[in-house]
């Protein structure tokens, strides 16, 4: 078992539970950490006299760090989940971005450390932020960073030189290339997203087509034994009765060789629908293999599933498929088992296929039950004409 680290354990006592929150949670510390060393190096140069006024920058520090400290407890404390954006991302971003403007004209001579740090503020939200909402903070930072160079080309026009000029230039044009590389990451992160969409669309209609057959649309061989795994389970648990029946279209292949193949395949679709309009949403229908069929009753008693089979031998009788300007007509026969405590699902199976023998040898379009197992194996099927 993994066994957590003394590190992990600190981290995990700190960070919220909730796994959303812990990931806005990590990013807020992140940019407290950022901000707080920012201010440490602006503090180291305005001890040093570097920039042109230490007080400012002290009281900068302050507000800019406290600032994010009140934001980072607002995740934490969970208190910014009543807001539209709890991660407070584009709050966060405008406060450092603002913080950034001010410091580049309190920095004086040591501005030349704003840009790396403008950089770094712009590419932090840009995982969290919409298209729209990258254009806005990009264009407020634009906005900021020119009042702030003009702020500062005008507070210290007497000692205003070229690097000065050079640090401007700097800031607009790191601005503008991350706002650039932003917008770019954006449209990438849009068509992954659209990637993502289309491949999970597919990986659907993949599992969904390996679960059917293509000419009847009903479940496959290998889909149906799944299901009636599955009901045998909940029938052994709940002790409802199971049946499954198959059913075989009587003399289907004369039908394929006087009237073609696609009639064949009309008469199948036909078929298909026939049934399905004569049995429960419940009962389910498979396409065995050719012209079989089998169809599971699940909660349903012999006599009732014996009557509905002799519904759908009805209902396959009237059926009319049109070729050319004849009418074909056909019938079905049908084998049905109970599945029994204890057997397999192909026993039951081979059962019902049992019973469909009967039934085609006794003269088709009709039913027949399978009996109970026996141990003997001694086997006769009861007849419905
Ligand atoms: N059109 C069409 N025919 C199919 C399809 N699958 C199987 N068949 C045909 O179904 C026919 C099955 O014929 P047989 O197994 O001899 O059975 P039958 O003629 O129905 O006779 P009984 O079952 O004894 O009443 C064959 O001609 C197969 O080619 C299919 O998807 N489309």
């Amino acid at each position: 078992m993994h066994t957590p680290t003394h590190w992990q354990r600190l981290v995990g006592s700190v960070l919220p539970t909730d796994r959303r929150r812990r990931t806005i949670g990590s990013m807020a510390l992140l940019a407290l950490v950022l901000m707080a060393g920012s201010a440490g190096v602006m503090l180291m140069l305005a001890d040093a006299g570097m920039t042109a006024h230490k007080e400012a920058v002290q009281w900068w520090a302050a507000i800019s760090v406290g600032g994010l400290v009140v934001m980072t407890v607002m995740i934490f404390s969970g208190w910014s989940e009543r807001l539209p954006d709890p991660s407070l991302t584009i709050v966060q971003m405008s406060w450092t971005i603002t913080s950034g403007a001010v410091a580049y004209v309190l920095a004086g001579d040591a501005r030349g450390v704003v840009p790396s740090v403008l950089a770094m503020i712009l590419f932090f939200g840009t995982f969290g932020l919409s298209l729209a909402q990258v254009i806005g903070i990009g264009s407020y930072a634009l906005f900021a960073f020119v009042v702030a160079v003009a702020a500062a080309a005008r507070f210290n026009a007497a000692s205003y030189t070229v690097v000065d000029t050079a640090y401007a230039l700097m800031v607009l044009l790191v601005l503008a290339g991350s706002i650039a590389l932003n917008l770019r990451i954006q449209s990438i992160r849009q068509r992954l997203g659209l990637q993502r969409e289309a491949l999970a669309q597919a990986l659907a209609e993949n599992r969904e087509l390996a679960m059917r057959d293509e000419l009847t649309g009903l479940l496959n061989r290998r889909a149906m034994l799944d299901l009636m795994l599955l009901e045998q389970r909940r029938s052994l648990r709940s002790g409802r009765p199971l049946l499954l029946a198959l059913l075989d279209i009587d003399h289907f292949k004369p039908i394929n060789d006087q009237h073609g193949h696609s009639t064949g395949d009309r008469a199948l679709q036909a078929f298909t629908a026939a049934v399905r309009g004569s049995v429960r949403d419940t009962d389910v229908l498979a396409r065995w293999g050719g012209e079989e069929f089998v169809l599971m009753l699940c909660d349903t008693r012999v006599d009732d599933g014996l009557e509905l089979l002799d519904r759908v031998r009805g209902a396959v009788a009237q059926l009319q498929v049109l070729h050319v300007s004849e009418t074909v007509r056909f019938t079905v026969s049908a084998g049905l088992a109970q599945h029994m405590p204890g057997e397999t699902i192909e026993h039951t199976l081979d059962r019902a296929d049992q019973a469909l023998y009967t039934a085609k040898a006794l003269g088709r379009n009709r039913v027949a039950v399978a009996p109970s197992p026996r141990p003997m194996g001694a086997a006769t099927a009861h007849l419905r004409p």
